[in-house]
């Protein structure tokens, strides 16, 4: 009997070793990939990756060639598969905890392409489309700006902080109408998750079944990351239900600003749009996640470009004192952009010169396809090697310096095009015109009101920067007002943004 049972398991498992060598052998038939870069059984090369991990992701670009599997390594292949065959190339990879359990399957940045995704996306497109991006949203970013120059005045050593605080006030105007306040308790809510979801989308210990998604159809009761999640859930859709009621009472009253949720509100409450309450709220913040430490990171690139590089800062500080006088006139508005082309090419290079989602963001195939003699199954995970593409000499002539000069061309107003920085195909940033905006404006009043040099005993190094955590300045640098006239054209503007409340 023992015997019998042990010759059970034997054969049992040489039928399982056979099965899977055999699907191994027909998979390596039907489908062809570029080079792989070696790495372990089930966790591959996960190990290897430092962070940041811009400069060593760029190494294997230079090592494996134009693409290897996840990574597209060159202009010529994210618009081959991610632009011009976007509707295939434009999912997610599926995400059980983070996705399903900690979001409710609510949060856009995870979901896969469905039609609760297209949903989504067409609302957005109609709220934040750049019509309403250049009108709607501007008073809010005129107003913040003021206080951005000020505080950066007040306190140069904190231009971070005058950073975030802009970015984030910036973008609560825009959702939800309202500034950021002292220690305001949503955004140090939202800061706190954010970080959550950072530990979950990058540890496997943390979330198993993220990394293996067939963990997802074990019994509930066994899924031991689970109750977490949904407790995770639930605070999340608690804490933005105290927002969504404010604004609900300031409708009321009639002392709601226009902005992203109440438009939402209304268009729901006519049915332009289809959406339920936890939707609504999820949709609020994902943008809000999404909306704001990007721009805030980007603002701070460009204070290192311009300490690093400063003949492009000298040439945009004599445009910008032909609009807005070399004698403190006026602080540069959005009203000015068409004066201002320059500053515009600097925005562009501000945001391809450094990309701060250094490896791009993942695109799932939905369905095999082929590419030049390769072979890929639905499934594939492909992301554009964004800090390789920046600095490759193939894209860009001198890439590693900063020189917006190489944004002056028939396309200048195109925000996407000429880098990877909002991403691509159906999947690009639908955020793009506010964001643009937002550091378009910061660009412009920074480089009008201060001289900005590097610190000989601390000199930048701008490839491995970490900019993630908020908190902290990235680098030091010197941060300086320009003349007397300017200081008090910062107190005087500081002073009406300091006295604003809503
Ligand atoms: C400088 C500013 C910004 C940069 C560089 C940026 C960059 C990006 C990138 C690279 C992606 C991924 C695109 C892809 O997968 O192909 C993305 C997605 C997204 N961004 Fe932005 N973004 C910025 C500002 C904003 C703003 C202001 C908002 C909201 C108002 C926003 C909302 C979103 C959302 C909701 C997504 C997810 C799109 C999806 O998964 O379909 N972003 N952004």
């Amino acid at each position: 009997m023992a015997l019998s049972i042990g010759l059970s398991v034997v054969i049992l498992c040489a039928v399982l070793v056979l099965k899977l060598s055999i699907s191994k052998i027909q998979y390596s038939y039907k489908y062809k990939f570029p080079n792989v870069v070696p790495g372990w059984p089930l966790i591959g090369n996960t190990l290897d990756v430092p962070y940041p991990a811009g400069m060593f992701t760029r190494q294997l670009s230079k090592k494996y060639g134009e693409m290897k599997l996840v990574y597209l390594n060159s202009s010529r292949t994210v618009t081959d598969l991610l632009e011009k065959r976007s509707a295939i190339y434009s999912s997610r990879p599926f995400r059980p905890m983070l996705n399903e359990i900690m979001s409710g399957g609510h949060r856009m940045v995870f979901m896969g392409y469905t039609d609760q995704w297209r949903n989504q996306r067409r609302i957005m497109h109609s709220i934040l489309n750049s019509r309403q991006a250049e009108t709607k949203f501007v008073p809010f970013q005129n107003l913040e700006a003021k206080q951005l120059v000020y505080e950066m005045l007040t306190e140069p050593e904190n231009f971070h902080k005058a950073s975030q605080r802009y970015s984030n006030s910036v973008i609560l105007s825009v959702i939800f109408g309202r500034r950021a306040r002292k220690n305001d308790e949503l955004l140090e809510f939202i800061m706190g998750y954010t970080s959550v979801l950072g530990d979950y989308q990058f540890n496997p210990l943390k979330s198993p079944a993220d990394v293996f998604t067939w963990l997802d159809k074990l019994p509930r009761p066994l899924q031991w990351w689970r109750p977490f999640g949904e407790k995770f859930f639930h605070t999340h859709v608690e804490m933005f239900q105290e927002e969504y009621n404010m604004l609900l009472d300031k409708m009321a009253k009639g002392t709601a600003k226009p902005c992203f949720a109440v438009d939402i509100i209304q268009g729901a409450a006519k049915k332009e749009f289809e959406i339920d309450e936890t939707e609504k709220i999820y949709v609020w913040s994902t943008l809000i996640e999404a909306g704001s430490d990007t721009s805030r990171v980007a603002i701070l690139q460009m204070i290192a470009g311009a300490a690093c590089y400063p003949e492009w800062s000298k040439k945009a500080r004599a445009l910008l004192d032909e609009v807005c006088g070399a004698n403190a006139e006026h602080l540069p508005t959005l009203g000015d952009r068409s004066k201002l082309p320059y500053i515009t090419a600097v925005t562009k290079e501000t945001l391809r010169w450094r990309p701060f989602l250094q490896s791009g963001v993942p695109h799932v195939l939905t369905q095999d396809d082929e590419y030049e003699g390769y072979k890929f199954p639905a499934g594939t995970e492909f992301s554009w090697n964004a800090y390789s593409i920046a600095l490759d000499e193939n894209e860009y002539e001198n890439p590693t310096e900063f020189d917006p000069e190489r944004f002056m061309n028939k396309n200048l107003d195109k925000w996407g095009q000429g880098h990877w920085s909002f991403g691509a195909g159906r999947r690009l940033c639908p955020g793009i015109n506010v964001g643009a905006l937002n550091v378009w404006l910061a660009v412009a009043c920074i480089l009008y009101c201060f001289d900005i040099e590097e610190d000989p005993n601390y000199p930048i190094d701008t490839f491995n920067t970490l900019w993630e955590d908020p908190t902290k300045a990235p680098f030091k640098v010197k941060i300086t007002p320009r003349s007397k006239a300017h200081i008090e054209l910062m107190e005087r503007e500081g002073a009406i943004a300091l006295a604003e409340d809503y």
